[in-house]
């Protein structure tokens, strides 16, 4: 890894200590949203939002569909900070500037991550619109090394190998399950493995045929570094995937898939997403074994 490409710790605190002195809430919880469910974010109460572009040290995004703007408020009794707009490798940022957020929010304090991203199903039980809770990934960019934990490891944060069995927290899935059944869409809801690849164009067939072979449940291009990042620094990871096209598999098949598609089916689904996130944070427990969380 080029030097130019590292991040200090001080970078991070840098930041962390300009948000905690512009907003009083000090979160437990940090939601990232993905392609098309930035709405997340305006369900929290005594909102503080910032945008990208002002925080100092913070990435730029820039896909449609992901507004730019991290937002502080409450949720159910427990404080969230919420990314409307998360960021991507396919856009040029390096996979630390992907991440950046992630050990910022980890200094403010944040115990429990959850993730979301749109990504097309390659499990045939799995339509658009169902809703894949993460199992395990399979993150295939880090497999050839493009990893952000790549380069010098920073021990303030995590060891130098990190484990990643298990890093989907199991309680949160069945809790998640449970809540989904609760509210009556237990049908859209399943468990599966996502993957990610670089992107950003979408998948050739021979591709998606491999993706599939492989057991991979659901392809997107985002989540894995960012939970590859969150698990190193001892964060609980919850994450769901928002299945917003089939991902196409034969050669006779005259569909495709395109960004506005994506973008629509999760206004589609925003509410069903966003009751299932509010509930599961409002029940879940907080740990508070982040020491941070004295700030
Ligand atoms: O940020 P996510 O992973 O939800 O975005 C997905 C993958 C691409 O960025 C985009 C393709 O439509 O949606
Ligand atoms: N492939 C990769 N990323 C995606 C897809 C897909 O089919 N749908 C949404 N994000």
């Amino acid at each position: 890894m080029h030097s130019k490409d590292q991040i200090s710790h001080d970078d991070y605190q840098k930041t962390a200590d300009w948000l905690m002195s512009q907003t009083k809430h000090r979160p437990q919880v940090a939601i990232i949203c993905g392609s098309g469910l930035g709405m997340l974010a305006d369900t929290l109460k005594c909102q503080d939002s910032f945008a990208y572009s002002d925080i100092p040290g913070f990435p730029q995004s820039t896909v449609q569909g992901h507004a730019g703007r991290l937002v502080f408020g409450e949720l159910k009794g427990k404080t969230c900070v919420c990314m409307q707009g998360r960021f991507h490798m396919y856009e040029g940022h390096s996979l630390l500037k992907t991440t950046f957020p992630v050990r910022v929010f980890k200094l403010l304090g944040v115990e429990t991550l959850f993730v979301t991203n749109a990504a097309g199903s390659l499990a045939d039980g799995l339509q658009p619109g169902d809703i894949m809770i993460i199992k395990d990934h399979v993150n295939f960019p880090g497999l050839v090394g493009l990893n952000p934990l790549c380069g010098p490891n920073d021990d303030k944060f995590g060891p130098r190998f990190p484990a990643m069995s298990g890093c989907y927290d199991k309680n949160l899935r069945c809790l998640a399950m449970e809540i989904a059944k609760q509210l009556g869409v237990a049908g859209l809801m399943q468990e599966g493995v996502y993957a990610m690849v670089g992107g950003p164009n979408f998948e050739t067939i021979a591709e998606a045929r491999l993706l599939h072979r492989l057991g991979v449940d659901a392809v997107g291009m985002s989540t894995a570094p960012e939970v590859v990042v969150a698990t190193h620094c001892g964060l609980r990871v919850f994450g769901l995937s928002l299945i917003t096209n089939k991902v196409v598999k034969s050669y006779e098949d005259s569909d495709s898939v395109n960004h506005e598609g994506v973008l629509e089916v999760g206004r589609l689904r925003s509410h069903t997403v966003q009751q299932l996130v509010t509930e599961l944070i409002g029940r879940m427990e907080i740990n508070n074994n982040n020491t941070n969380n004295a700030a």
